[in-house]
């Protein structure tokens, strides 16, 4: 594999998000969105696909309508990992106030967003670019994160109060998100000839985070990710996103929390979004994920088969042990690309503290 020096693919545009207003800075800041080529987009953001599953959820408790929704999402979870659901019975009014309110937030200046500047581990509020320092290379996105679930963990100092009247919003979001993750854990836990609670229990008691992507329009779509490929850690994500597409998935698969408790047979979607040089998009990812302490082990093992990994973990670890993974794989990548070889496979051995302290998400 070659790649080109990273110093002949500079982007063309003075980059939006917040720029220092130091040529030098700036210049080196550009620089630092630049993705390796073999990780540069191959499509664009508007060449929609027909292939991932459209589960509709009206009828959900009519015994054979749910029935044959229930063997649609497990053929979904088997294939892909990931599925657009319909008829899901969210208020439309409420999603379209929660899009407005997160667009006239992105829309403020630096500074306003600032105010709510997440850097330091901070429970909630603005990020430019990822959760993660120390990135490799990082990506063309503004985020805001709230942390919703559990309710008494609430940190309101950490939600803002520009604009005004988002709070109520987000707190009825947050309550539609959770009431539809955890009809669709109902369907998978039934799905896996366990009883409808056997999911939900198994996360002891369900956090949410809300995550607001905000992915402005980029001089340099070719060259630049709005969100690097990744899997999410945690049991389910319900994405929301608008029209103008850029969210990219492949059904290799990974292995996460939703995946070690099927014991493997449901995917975990790997996948990433790409941005474009005409529209900005916005998309709300809520993330449904268990107590840290919370107990990894498949709860169903079919017959014939053994259970996908050896001994218990908490959540918590595992899910330390996959940002450390992810880390170190992009950092030894940088390293090999430097020294003009490709990267060495991970080894698990190699996790060490140092790593896990640059985590802060
Ligand atoms: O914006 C998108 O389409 C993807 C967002 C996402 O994958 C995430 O926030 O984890
Ligand atoms: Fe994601």
């Amino acid at each position: 594999m070659t790649t080109s020096p990273m110093s002949s693919v500079v982007p063309a545009v003075p980059f939006p998000l917040l720029p220092t207003g130091d040529e030098e800075k700036d210049e080196e800041l550009r620089r630092s969105f630049v993705r390796d080529e073999d990780e540069r987009p191959k499509d664009p953001h508007n060449v929609f696909s027909n292939e991932i599953p459209v589960i509709s959820l009206d009828g959900i408790d009519d015994v054979d309508r749910r029935a044959v929704m229930c063997q649609k999402i497990v053929d979904a979870c088997e294939d892909w990992g990931v599925f657009q659901v319909i008829d899901h019975g969210v208020d439309v009014d409420l999603i379209s106030q929660m899009t407005s309110y997160a667009k006239e937030f992105f829309a403020l200046p630096p500074e306003e967003k600032l105010r709510y500047d997440m850097t330091g581990g901070k429970k909630g509020g603005f990020l430019v670019s990822s959760h993660l320092q120390k990135e490799v290379v990082r990506d063309w996105r503004e985020i805001f994160t709230f942390f919703s679930y559990p309710i008494d963990e609430r940190d309101y100092s950490r939600w803002p109060d520009n604009p005004q009247g988002w709070t109520p919003v987000v707190d009825a979001y947050s309550q539609n998100m959770m009431a539809l993750a955890d009809k669709l854990l109902e369907v998978l836990s039934e799905a896996m000839g366990m009883d409808r609670e056997a999911l939900k229990r198994s996360c002891i008691d369900m956090q949410q985070k809300l995550v607001l992507n905000s992915y402005p329009k980029c001089p340099d779509p070719h060259l630049i990710l709005g969100l690097k490929r990744h899997t999410d850690p945690g049991t389910i994500t319900l994405l929301l996103q608008d029209q103008v597409g850029g969210l990219q998935v492949t059904n290799d698969g990974a292995k996460t929390w939703i995946t070690f408790l099927s014991n493997g047979r449901f995917k975990n979607a790997d996948h990433q979004a790409v941005v474009n040089k005409d529209s900005s998009r916005i998309s709300i990812a809520t993330f449904q994920n268990p107590v840290p302490e919370a107990v990894v082990f498949p709860l169903a093992v079919r017959e014939g088969e053994d259970p996908i990994i050896d001994k218990p973990m908490t959540y918590a670890d595992m899910y330390k042990n996959k940002m450390a993974r992810d880390i170190d794989l992009a950092n030894q990548k940088k390293l090999a690309t430097a020294a003009g070889r490709t990267a060495a496979p991970f080894d698990l051995g190699k996790i060490h503290q140092k790593m896990l302290d640059e985590i802060i998400a």
